[in-house]
C-alpha cells in the first residue's frame, strides 16, 4: 500500500469510528476531511457544500472526549494517575490507548507521529533562533525529568499494563528510551492538539460523584483530546469556526458563512509566531501582528541599577517583586510601546537611595515616566537586547534572499528577524519620545505618589 492509500484508509476507519457506536459524533454532511500534506498542513477539514453562519460543523459528546476522566487507566489506576501533574496524567492515558484493542485507535492512529515543534529542533537548528527568548521555553530537559520521576516508576510497576503499547520493546529491555519517546510524542499532541474543557459536573460539596468534587468545580478546566475538532488547522485571520462547549456536547460551529470549497479553521489566539513555533510547529506571515520581543527584568535592573551597590540593588528588586511592579520579563509587541511596568522599574531604580526608602516606607513606588534619564536607560536595555542576536535585520534580509536557506532555517531566521524589528522600532520611538523634564519629574512625581494617586499595575 502506498503512502497516500495509507493515508486515506486511516482517514475512511477514523471518520468510521467517529460516527459509529464508540464515538457517535453527528457531522454535518456537508464537510470532509482532506489531505492538505502538499502543503505541509497535514489534514485539514474543507466545506463540501456551502455553511451558514453559526451553522454546527460537528458535535462530539463529552463521553467522546479522550481525557483523564473518561479513561480506562483513570478506573484501574486511580489515583496514581490522577494525583499526578494532569498533563503527564494525559500523557500516559494516550500511551496506554496505543495498544492494538484500544477503542480510541483510530483515533490516535490520525495524531501525528513526528513534529516540527521545536522540542524537535537539534541544537543547530536552534541556534538560528539566536537570542529569541523562545529557546528557553521549550522545557524539554525539564519534561525529560518528570518522565523519568513520574512516568517511569508508574510504568515498570504496571508493566503488563503497557505491555502491547508502543513503548512495550523499551519495558523488555529495561530501557527508558522508549518511555522518552512516547512521552515526547504524545506530549506534544496534547500541546497541539489538546482543548481546555471546562468542567460541567455538580458544584463542590454535591453528594454524588463525591470522590470528583475537586474536580467538579465549574469554572475549572481540564485537558481533553476531542476527535474531529482537532482536525481544523488554525489561521489568525480567516478563522471561521469555534468549539462551543455545553454540559453534554462539544460543538464546533461556523462563526461566519463558509462557501463551498474552502477550509474549515480555527483560531488559535494572537499568538506571537515564536510560540506558535514552539507550540505547533509552523509559522504564517499573519501571526506577525502578534509578534514580541521578550525583555528579561535581569537585562533591566542590570542597566537601570548599575550605579546602586548589590544590597540596595537586591531590596529594590524584592520590593518590587512583593509590589508586583516587577516580573521575570515583559513583552514588547508590534505597536512598540514600551510596557508602563518596565517603565516603572527603571524609575525606580534610578531614585535615589534616600527617595526609594521614603516611598518604600509610604508603601509607595515611583510612576513610569518618560524623562530623559529613562529614555537613557531604555535606549541601552534596548541596544544591549537587539546586540544579543548574532546577525543584523540587514544580514537576516538578506540570508533570506538568498536561494540557499531552507527548511527550518528559514523559519528561525523569520522568527528572530520579527523580534529584532520590534526591538529597532521601539528603540527609534524612544529616541524620538517627547520628554518630561528630569528635575521637573523627579519633583512632581514624589508629589503624586505621595499624594496616593493610583500606581503602576502590572498583573
Ligand atoms: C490541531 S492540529 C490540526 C490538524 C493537523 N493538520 C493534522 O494533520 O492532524 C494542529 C497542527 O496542524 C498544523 N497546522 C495547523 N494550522 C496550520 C496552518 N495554518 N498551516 C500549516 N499547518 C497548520 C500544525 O502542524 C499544528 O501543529
Amino acid at each position: 500500500m502506498d503512502l497516500d492509500d495509507q493515508f486515506a484508509e486511516l482517514n475512511n476507519a477514523f471518520t468510521s469510528w467517529l460516527t459509529g457506536p464508540t464515538c457517535n459524533v453527528t457531522l454535518n454532511p456537508k464537510i470532509g476531511l482532506t489531505d492538505l500534506r502538499a502543503s505541509s498542513a497535514g489534514r485539514g477539514v474543507v466545506a463540501t457544500a456551502p455553511l451558514d453562519e453559526d451553522e454546527t460543523v460537528f458535535s462530539v459528546p463529552r463521553s467522546s472526549v479522550l481525557s483523564v476522566e473518561n479513561s480506562e487507566l483513570r478506573q484501574k489506576l486511580g489515583e496514581e494517575l490522577t494525583s499526578l501533574d494532569p498533563w503527564l496524567a494525559l500523557i500516559l492515558v494516550l500511551i496506554y490507548e496505543t495498544r492494538p484493542s484500544s477503542p480510541w485507535r483510530p483515533y490516535i492512529d490520525v495524531l501525528p507521529a513526528s513534529f516540527n515543534t521545536l522540542m524537535y529542533w537539534t541544537n543547530d537548528e536552534l541556534s538560528e533562533l539566536q537570542a529569541s527568548a523562545v529557546v528557553a521555553k521549550i522545557g524539554k530537559q525539564d519534561a525529560d525529568e518528570l518522565f523519568r520521576d513520574k512516568l517511569w516508576p508508574i510504568v515498570k510497576k504496571h508493566a503488563g499494563m503497557f505491555s502491547d503499547t508502543i513503548i512495550a520493546p523499551g519495558l523488555a529491555i529495561d530501557a527508558i528510551d522508549n518511555l522518552l519517546d512516547a512521552a515526547h510524542r504524545m506530549g506534544s499532541i496534547i500541546m497541539s492538539y489538546s482543548f481546555d474543557l471546562e468542567v460541567v459536573g455538580e458544584k463542590k460539596g454535591s453528594d454524588e460523584d463525591s470522590d470528583s468534587d475537586d474536580e467538579d468545580e465549574e469554572g475549572k478546566f481540564y485537558k481533553g483530546m476531542v476527535p474531529m475538532a482537532d482536525m481544523l488547522n488554525a489561521d489568525a485571520d480567516r478563522n471561521n469556526c469555534r468549539l462551543f462547549q455545553t454540559p453534554t456536547v462539544l460543538e464546533m460551529r461556523t462563526t461566519r458563512a463558509v462557501p463551498a470549497g474552502d477550509e474549515l479553521f480555527n483560531d488559535y489566539g494572537p499568538l506571537p509566531r515564536s510560540d506558535l513555533l514552539r507550540r505547533y510547529g509552523y509559522i504564517t506571515p499573519n501571526y506577525a501582528q502578534y509578534d514580541v520581543a521578550e525583555i528579561s527584568s535581569e537585562l533591566i535592573v542590570g542597566i537601570a541599577g548599575k550605579a546602586l551597590d548589590g544590597s540596595d540593588k537586591t531590596e529594590r528588586i524584592d520590593y518590587l517583586l512583593d509590589e508586583e511592579v516587577l516580573d521575570d520579563a515583559f513583552d514588547i509587541g508590534t505597536d512598540l510601546e514600551i510596557p508602563e511596568e518596565v517603565l516603572a522599574v527603571i524609575a525606580n531604580f534610578l531614585l535615589t537611595k534616600g527617595e526609594f526608602s521614603v516611598l518604600k516606607g509610604k508603601g509607595k513606588v515611583a510612576k513610569p515616566k518618560k524623562t530623559p534619564e529613562v529614555a537613557k536607560v531604555m535606549e541601552e536595555i534596548l541596544e544591549k537586547r537587539l546586540g544579543e542576536y548574532g546577525t543584523t535585520i540587514e544580514d537576516d534580509e538578506n540570508i533570506l534572499r538568498g536561494e540557499s536557506t531552507q527548511g527550518r532555517k528559514i523559519i528561525a531566521i523569520e522568527v528572530r528577524l520579527g523580534e529584532k524589528k520590534i526591538l529597532k522600532g521601539a528603540l527609534e520611538k524612544v529616541r524620538g519620545w517627547t520628554l518630561v523634564e528630569s528635575a521637573k519629574r523627579t519633583h512632581s512625581s514624589q508629589v503624586e505618589d505621595e499624594r496616593g494617586e493610583k500606581r503602576v499595575k502590572t498583573r
